[in-house]
């Protein structure tokens, strides 16, 4: 049955026939738009999200999986296109987000890394490109950014967890996204990008310590949406922005698309606190991705009411 299929993780394979299969049942909701391919000559879908055809209307982005070991969060992708689907017109928060913003939802951007979790070495973080001058592999997608690229917080060597690769949007899977995010930059209001783990919600900066211009806004909803999850789920997340409340971070996907415009940016690390860690168990998915959701829908209806 559909739930046993939402609380398990997926391998590549099956996400693309997820992709597929969503598509075709949800014929003029659900739109496949193929961002570009990976280094690996994947192809890089995002699905949008379109429940009516208000003209003009505004727009939402959530990417998961930019980190291949984080696998929690391509389940949380998921989660949220099921989630948004069987309750539209049921559940009133998502019919007001879904009435007034399309969705797009990236549920594994990096590919090439997502699989090689499954097939060679589950603690994978980065892309798989070569670099020219190392026998090491892989970019740090999540500092390949043109926002501060390179500086504190990431390193020029190919053999780190952080590398920031040859040159901002060196790779192909950031540089798809962003070519995909600057097209859809006056559209775009809000742009949410999962990780895990650590429960923390953040914001702008995380390539300097200077606050973001409205900072006080993205601290209240971030806020707002941390009291939340604990009140309904009993759980704690932290949050602030990037550079204080975890660490300095240059490159990053939600600071590039703050600067490009977009003010409500967020990076959310999901369950858990380091107990299993990346290794967050299948019976697990359930709450660590209703508590995403309600991040996400508390957020989501802040900008709707500040727009
Ligand atoms: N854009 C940087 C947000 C803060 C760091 C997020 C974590 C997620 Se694993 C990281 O990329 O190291
Ligand atoms: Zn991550
Ligand atoms: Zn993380």
């Amino acid at each position: 049955s559909s739930s046993t299929f939402y609380e398990r993780y997926h391998s590549l394979e099956d996400i693309y026939y997820w992709i597929n299969r969503t598509t075709q049942d949800n014929p003029g909701t659900v739109k496949a738009i193929l961002l570009g391919s990976s280094y690996e000559k994947r192809p890089i879908y995002a699905l949008k999200i379109s429940l009516n055809n208000r003209p003009n209307k505004k727009a939402m982005w959530i990417d998961c999986g930019i980190h291949a070991r984080e696998w929690i969060s391509p389940a949380f992708c998921l989660w949220f296109v099921q989630y948004s689907l069987s309750f539209y017109r049921i559940n009133h928060d998502i019919t007001q987000i879904l009435d007034n913003m399309d969705v797009y939802v990236l549920p594994v951007f990096n590919p090439d890394g997502y699989r090689y979790t499954w097939t060679n070495n589950r603690m994978w973080r980065k892309n798989r490109s070569y670099s020219k001058d190392s026998w090491c592999i892989g970019v740090d997608l999540n500092r390949n950014f043109d926002a501060n690229w390179c500086t504190e917080g990431a390193s020029s060597d190919p053999c780190t967890e952080i590398y920031c690769g040859a040159f901002p949007e060196s790779e192909p899977e950031s540089q798809a996204v962003a070519n995909f995010l600057r097209s859809h930059k006056d559209t775009i209001q809000l742009y949410l990008t999962i990780h895990s783990y650590s429960q923390m919600l953040l914001f702008p900066y995380s390539y300097t310590y200077d606050q973001a211009e409205n900072h006080n806004d993205l601290l209240e909803m971030a806020q707002e949406a941390a009291q939340q999850i604990r009140r309904h789920y009993r759980n704690t997340y932290k949050y602030g922005a990037g550079a204080q409340t975890i660490y300095l971070a240059p490159g990053g996907s939600d600071d590039w698309a703050y600067n490009l415009g977009i003010k409500y940016s967020f990076t959310f690390e999901l369950q858990d606190q380091g107990r299993y860690g990346f290794l967050l168990p299948p019976s697990h998915i359930s709450k660590a991705c209703n508590e995403a959701l309600l991040a996400v829908k508390i957020i989501a209806l802040k900008v709707i009411e500040k727009t």
